[in-house]
């Protein structure tokens, strides 16, 4: 039976991915149809699906979908894009979301411009170091790993932001080969479930200059959960303080680590690409 999907394709900061509404057009095989959609020539062109649907704990649900395929517990950029998703199409009316996703409930407050959301702060919870072991409880002291690629040797602090990250900090970096180095840590045996690597060059007082190799995805213009962990990392090794303007290749993103509550709170932009819809043979 063929099918048509409607979709809208959405970028947060550049991180962009195809956003379907899966109350009205379920979707069985997502991790199949992130790679084929998310192809550049053949398919649609994106970092990934999300899907958005109903849960019985929050207001809505998030899933998401990396361009290979693989799935992940956390997005910062679609997150903010789903607040825009749901607010703009009239799903919902109220500028404060909660937003169930595999790694909890997040809280989305809509920041609204002509009746229309263009950005959103999204309270990201309490950061966590080793990424299979976040219960959204307690932070624990960040481990600083020391990594030997190809004779080279980084020095990076993990950071779970309910996702698994690895940050790097350089003096330049600009003499970062992404490509090349991005790919060798994102399998490095030291991680076994693969890992979000994100290299980092303080500018000035709390700017950060970042660009990221995603797992499943490569590189892309912005990570949001990338952007929280590198902001994480800078304030624990003393580099930055606890609000930081993280600049990466498609846009920045502002963060905080609150200090009261340790939560990690992350405002940015939301852009609506356009609307599109797609031929599905099930
Ligand atoms: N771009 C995202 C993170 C997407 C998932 C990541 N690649 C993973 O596998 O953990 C963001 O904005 O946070």
């Amino acid at each position: 039976m063929t099918r048509t999907i409607k979709f809208t394709k959405m970028h947060g900061a550049g991180n962009d991915y195809i956003y379907v509404d899966t109350t009205r057009f379920p979707i069985e095989h997502p991790e199949e149809l992130s790679k084929i959609w998310s192809a550049p020539h053949t398919g649609i062109g994106s970092d990934g699906l999300v899907l958005i649907g109903t849960s019985d704990k929050a207001d809505f649900s998030m899933r998401i979908f990396n361009a290979d395929g693989s799935e992940a517990r956390m997005c910062g950029n679609a997150s903010r894009c789903i607040g825009k998703y749901l607010f703009d199409y009239g799903l919902t009316s109220k500028t404060k979301i909660m937003l169930d996703t595999l790694s909890g409930i997040k809280v989305l407050n809509l920041h609204l411009a002509d009746g229309k959301v263009n950005s959103v702060t999204v309270d990201m919870g309490i950061p966590a170091d080793e990424p299979a072991d976040y219960d959204g409880k307690g932070a624990k002291p960040m481990k600083e790993h020391p990594i030997e690629v190809d004779g080279e040797r980084y020095a990076g602090t993990t950071v779970s932001m309910g996702n698994p990250h690895l940050v790097i900090f350089v003096n330049d970096i600009e003499d970062v080969d992404l490509p090349v180095i991005g790919p060798k840590l994102e399998n490095h045996s030291l991680f076994p479930e693969r890992i979000n690597v994100e290299f980092a060059q303080i500018l000035g007082e709390g700017k950060i200059r970042m660009r990221v190799w995603e797992r499943g995805s490569g590189i892309t213009q912005a990570c949001g959960t990338g952007a929280c962990a590198t902001a994480v990392a800078a304030f624990l090794t003393g580099r930055a303080g606890r609000d930081s303007t993280v600049i990466m290749d498609g846009g920045s993103l502002n963060i905080r680590w609150d200090i009261a509550t340790r939560h990690v709170l992350m405002t940015g932009e939301a852009t609506k690409v356009f609307d599109g819809e797609i031929e599905l043979i099930d």
